[in-house]
């Protein structure tokens, strides 16, 4: 017999947002997170599978000596100039969409949140999710908060933001927002009250 898939609750917010802090909640409920930041990151891990197609698109300057991608120097050119980013991302999107496509299939919770920050702008992500949640803060708060994290100065969190779907248009795209706003303990309450909702959306979509 067909094993039913879990239901896919997307998740997505600008960068900052605390899109991570809400994973961390959902996985404690017991929820698989499949996050494609980390899988961009497993990628371009010393010896990760995209490793040989940035070394030959952007040259060595991109390629820490143990042969992890260099970051910040990745980022410098990826925000900077917009054909750099991508021709970047034109190498690690298909295999990140790839990748987390087969973690959704295999995850084995009832629904699994499928962490997505460029989910509003991706078409194939949108067709993939059941339910779209968004993390939300004002801008100010993303930009404190990168700053506080990465040590990155203010206009290089605003020129990220800037390559980023509007605060408006993912709002507009939500079916459920979460607001990040406040305190962090103000989160727990809002993902308890989710993820009641996401078992009955799951169970009623027939997911194991
Ligand atoms: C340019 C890179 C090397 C900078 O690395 P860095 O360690 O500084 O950032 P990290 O990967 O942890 O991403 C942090 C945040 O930046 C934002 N971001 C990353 N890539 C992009 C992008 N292509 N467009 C817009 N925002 C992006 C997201 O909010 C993400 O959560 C890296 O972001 C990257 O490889 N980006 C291309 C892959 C991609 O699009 N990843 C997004 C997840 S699908
Ligand atoms: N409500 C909050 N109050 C204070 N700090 C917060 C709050 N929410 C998140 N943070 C902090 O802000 C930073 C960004 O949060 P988080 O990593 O969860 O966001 P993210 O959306 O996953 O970011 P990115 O897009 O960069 O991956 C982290 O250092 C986190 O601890």
């Amino acid at each position: 017999m067909k094993q039913a898939q879990p239901f896919v609750v997307g998740l997505t917010g600008g960068i900052g947002s605390g899109k991570s802090a809400v994973a961390d909640l959902f996985e404690a409920h017991g929820a698989c997170i499949v996050d494609t930041d980390r899988i961009a990151h497993e990628l371009t891990a010393p010896g990760g599978l995209a490793m040989p197609a940035i070394r030959a698109a952007f040259g060595d300057g991109v390629v820490a000596p143990d042969g992890a991608l260099n970051r910040a120097a990745m980022r410098a050119l990826a925000f900077e100039l917009a054909d750099a980013r991508k021709r970047l991302e034109a190498i690690l999107h298909p295999m990140i969409r790839e990748e987390s496509g087969r973690r959704c299939r295999e995850a084995r919770s009832p629904y699994v949140i499928l962490a997505v920050p460029l989910l509003i702008e991706s078409g194939s992500y949108r067709e993939r999710v059941g339910r779209l949640c968004v993390v939300d803060c004002p801008e100010n708060l993303q930009v404190e908060r990168v700053m506080q994290r990465s040590g990155l100065e203010e206009s290089q969190v605003r020129a990220i933001m800037a390559v980023q779907a509007s605060r408006a248009r993912r709002l507009a795209a939500a079916d459920d927002v979460i607001d990040n706003s406040g305190a962090l303990e103000g989160l727990r309450e809002q993902v308890d009250v989710l993820h009641r909702r996401y078992l009955g959306l799951a169970a009623s979509a027939g997911a194991v």
